[in-house]
C-alpha cells in the first residue's frame, strides 16, 4: 500500500496557545483512519491543517510540513483551492447551500467551468449514488437542498465533495449533529466509499471508530500518542494514556 499523505513535526499555534506539538504522521491510500481523543486535545486542528482551512483563522502559525503526493502543501506555490478539491471536507453541520440538490452537487464542477449538461447530469447521479442518496432524491433534484433532513443534506454534502473527483476526504464530527438512524446511514456510505477513497475521520464516538476505521490515531493535548490498526488500539493499546481514554478513565 502506499503512503499518500505525511505529517512531519506539525505543530500550529493560535496565538501563543500551542496547539499541535510535532506531529508526525502518515496515511495509506484508501481505508479510514479515525482521530480521536478527549475535547480540546487538537483532533480538530490536525485535520484542518491537512487541506489548509486553518489558514483561513487569523493569528495562525503553523510549522512542520504536510507532504500530499510528495509535496508539501504549505509551500508557497499550493494552489489552495485545488488543493481543497483533491482534499475535501465534510463539516459537523450539514451546510448545503441554499440552492437545489442539483446545483450543490454540480458546485465545485461549474467552478471548474465545466459546462456540459450530460457531463453535470452525469455527476450528479454518480456522485449521489455514491453517497447513497440517489433513490431518496432523484425525482426531485430541484428542489432545494435545505428542504431536505439533516442527514439528507450530509450525504448531499458528501456528494458535493466527490463530485469534483477528491483523493482524501476529511470529516470533522460528520455524525454528530445527526439522529442514530441517520448517523448509521452516513456509516454505512464511508464503509462502501473507503475501498475508494483516503478518509480520515474526527470523532468523539469510539464506538463509531472501532466500527468504521481501519487506523485510529489517539491525541491527547495537542500531541499524537499512539497511532495503530483499530483493533489494536482498541484491545491492545501499547501506551498507558490511551489506555486510560478507551477505557473511559478521563475525556
Ligand atoms: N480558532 C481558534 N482560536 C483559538 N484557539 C482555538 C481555536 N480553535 C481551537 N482552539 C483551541 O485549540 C485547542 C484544540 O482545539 P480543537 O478544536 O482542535 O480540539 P478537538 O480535539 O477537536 O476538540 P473537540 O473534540 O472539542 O472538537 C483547544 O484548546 C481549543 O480551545
Amino acid at each position: 500500500m502506499s503512503t499518500i499523505l505525511t505529517t512531519e513535526n506539525l505543530s500550529l499555534f493560535y496565538g501563543k496557545k500551542q496547539a499541535l506539538k510535532g506531529v508526525n504522521m502518515s496515511f495509506d491510500e484508501k481505508g479510514i483512519t479515525a482521530l480521536i481523543g478527549p475535547s480540546g486535545c487538537g483532533k480538530s486542528t490536525f485535520l484542518r491543517c491537512l487541506n489548509r482551512m486553518n489558514d483561513l483563522i487569523p493569528n495562525v502559525t503553523i510549522t512542520g510540513e504536510v507532504n500530499f503526493n510528495q509535496s508539501n502543501i504549505y509551500a508557497p506555490t499550493t494552489d489552495t483551492v485545488k488543493l481543497r478539491k483533491e482534499i475535501g471536507m465534510v463539516f459537523q453541520q450539514p451546510n448545503p447551500f441554499p440552492f437545489s440538490i442539483y446545483e450543490n452537487v454540480v458546485y465545485g464542477l461549474r467552478l471548474a467551468g465545466v459546462r456540459d449538461k450530460e457531463t453535470l447530469d452525469a455527476a450528479v447521479e454518480k456522485s449521489l449514488k455514491q453517497a447513497a442518496i440517489w433513490d431518496e432524491v432523484k425525482d426531485r433534484l430541484h428542489v432545494n437542498a435545505l428542504a431536505l433532513s439533516g442527514g439528507q443534506q450530509q450525504r448531499v454534502c458528501i456528494a458535493r465533495v466527490l463530485a469534483v473527483e477528491p483523493d482524501i476526504i476529511l470529516l470533522d464530527e460528520a455524525t454528530s449533529a445527526l439522529d442514530p438512524i441517520s448517523s448509521h446511514t452516513i456509516e454505512m456510505t464511508l464503509l462502501n466509499l473507503r475501498h475508494d477513497y483516503t478518509i480520515i475521520t474526527v470523532t468523539h464516538n469510539m464506538q463509531q471508530a472501532s466500527r468504521i476505521s481501519d487506523r485510529t490515531a489517539f491525541f491527547l493535548n495537542g500531541e499524537l500518542i499512539e497511532v495503530n490498526e483499530t483493533k489494536q488500539i482498541f484491545m491492545n493499546p501499547v501506551k498507558q494514556e490511551t489506555n486510560d481514554y478507551i477505557s473511559g478513565r478521563f475525556g
